[in-house]
């Protein structure tokens, strides 16, 4: 897996999936699973195209779950082939929809794969519903915990106020209780 800035990495083909990804969460790990197995399917490469920092803990101040490094590690083991790690800035944040779209048909993006929820650009401008005239845009529906609610990089931080391990590891899907000691 090779990690690149935006703009950098030019494919003729590609599947990808966009989001800030922080905490790399049993929710997001199953929707990039889903990616990459699409990728393969059509024998094209995956990329998953990401924010440092998250947009969230730019504009809002939020504790950062996952540093870019670890971020990249984790997307190795999911057997991403390419990560865009785009500096989120004051100017990147002003780019507007069409940019962004003109950026990723420069990835030769054939295939989106998002939740729903899913935005992006100038002020959350940019929809699915935008994206869906010039990608296919595959929904991917999302994951939740036992008790119904869905998992979130939200969810996770409020867990990690109350120190609650146990849960936190489960929503990970894997031990984090170091990751999180050192901050
Ligand atoms: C080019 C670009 C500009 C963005 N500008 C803003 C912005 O002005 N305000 C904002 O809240 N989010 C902005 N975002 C962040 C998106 O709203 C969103 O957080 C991002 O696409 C990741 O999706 P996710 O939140 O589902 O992970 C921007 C995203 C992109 C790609
Ligand atoms: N539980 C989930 N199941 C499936 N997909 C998810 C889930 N949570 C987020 N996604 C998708 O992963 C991508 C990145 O989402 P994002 O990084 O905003 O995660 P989040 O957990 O919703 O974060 P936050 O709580 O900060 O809003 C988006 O396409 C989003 O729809």
């Amino acid at each position: 897996m090779r990690a690149a800035s935006e703009n950098e990495l030019k494919l003729k083909s590609s599947v990808v999936s966009i989001g800030a990804f922080d905490g790399v969460h049993r929710g997001h790990q199953a929707l990039i699973r889903q990616m990459v197995n699409r990728a393969r399917e059509l024998g094209v490469p995956s990329v998953v195209y990401t924010f440092d920092p998250p947009p969230r803990a730019y504009f809002q101040g939020h504790r950062v779950l996952t540093s870019v490094e670890e971020k990249l590690e984790l997307m190795k083991k999911l057997n991403v082939d390419y990560t865009i790690a785009a500096r989120f800035n004051k100017h990147y944040a002003l780019r507007p929809p069409e940019e962004f779209i003109k950026e990723l048909r420069s990835l030769g993006t054939k295939e989106v794969w998002a939740g729903r929820d899913f935005r992006f650009g100038k002020g959350q401008e940019g929809t699915i519903e935008m994206l869906s005239g010039y990608f296919t845009v595959n929904i991917f529906p999302f994951v939740t915990c036992e008790q119904g609610e869905k998992i979130s990089s939200t969810r996770v931080r409020e867990l990690l106020k109350q120190k609650d391990w146990i849960k936190i590891n489960h929503l990970l899907g894997r031990t984090s209780v170091d990751t999180f000691m050192s901050k």
